[in-house]
């Protein structure tokens, strides 16, 4: 699969664009779309699942283009959205089974299809309930095998990992990266742990445009030499504050520990190991202590 996303714009209104000018292309693999809120990770997204149309911009897969034959898309597409209903008086079965047909998915397999993406999800035990009975994390679980009915070669999951505890999140990685081989998979956050377990290729947003995609290995490169460990007096802060990113501190009695991101070493500056969530920062220029 290739998907090739060409200067994809979305003006809402006169002066607020959802997404500008952005432009990525992609092969199988897990792509962990990253961004503040409002960064236009949904927006995208929708326009990816043929939901919502660009203002400006292509969007092409395997040589098709999707805005003048959205079916081609749709055929091959897995959706969870990021605001996912159910119909509380069904069960697991029922529900499935419903999404099915409108998604015109039929034939003597279907159970069987069913029960098996009941069992990735580790619902089977509970799939005769109604889903109105369902935790916030088994709902989202519902939502992730819906995405899977029918088998897509292009997945897309907008804040996947929502409501699930930690131990349904491994589950979650676990199945991502098993389907991850045949079809391409992009996933929104912005909680950076939930990306960078699963993800071949990172993209940063932020208010609309795409600041980065690259390897994880890439990313967290340029930021390499960036980061620093320091202690300074806690009236020092503020001004701290105004000229590095702080990614992280620890207050004492009359100091304060700082991990944070800078342009400058100074020798008091202790070099630290740099991960994807500095990578992060650094590209949104995001203060975690404003
Ligand atoms: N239907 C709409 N009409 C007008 N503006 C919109 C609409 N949908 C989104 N926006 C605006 O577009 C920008 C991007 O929003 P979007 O929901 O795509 O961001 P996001 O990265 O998914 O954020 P979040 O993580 O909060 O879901 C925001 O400024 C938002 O207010």
């Amino acid at each position: 699969m290739l998907l090739e996303l060409n200067g994809l714009s979305k003006k809402y209104s006169k002066n607020t664009y959802g997404l500008k000018d952005f432009s990525l292309r992609m092969e199988n693999g897990v792509l962990g779309l990253l961004g503040p809120n409002g960064a236009g990770k949904s927006t995208l997204l929708k326009m990816i699942a043929t939901i919502s149309c660009p203002t400006d911009g292509t969007i092409v897969l395997n040589k098709n283009n999707v805005l003048s034959d959205p079916n081609y898309m749709r055929k091959q597409l897995g959706f969870l959205p990021q605001y996912f209903g159910v119909y509380p008086n069904l069960n697991a079965y029922e529900f499935l089974s419903y999404i099915a047909a409108m998604k015109g998915i039929g034939g003597k397999d279907l159970k069987a299809r069913i029960t098996h993406l009941l069992t990735q999800v580790n619902l089977l035990s509970e799939a005769h309930k109604p889903i109105g009975n369902y935790s916030g994390g088994m709902k989202q679980r519902i939502g992730i095998a819906q995405a899977l009915l029918n088998n897509p070669k292009v997945l897309i999951f907008d804040e996947p990992t929502v409501g699930l505890d930690p131990v349904e999140r491994i589950h979650f990685r676990n199945l991502i990266s098993e389907l991850s081989q045949h079809c391409i998979i992009i996933l929104s956050s912005h909680i950076v742990s939930d990306i960078d377990t699963i993800a071949d290729q990172v993209a940063i947003m932020k208010k609309g445009s795409l600041l980065a995609k690259d390897s994880q290995e890439n990313l967290i490169k340029q930021v390499e030499s960036k980061v620093f460990q320091t202690t300074i007096q806690t009236e020092e802060l503020e001004a701290f504050k105004r000229e590095h990113i702080i990614v992280d501190l620890k207050r004492n009695h009359t100091d304060v520990t700082i991990r944070f991101i800078s342009d400058t070493q100074r020798p008091y500056f202790k070099a630290q190991k740099a991960t994807l969530e500095d990578a992060y920062l650094y590209f949104t220029n995001t203060n975690t202590n404003q």
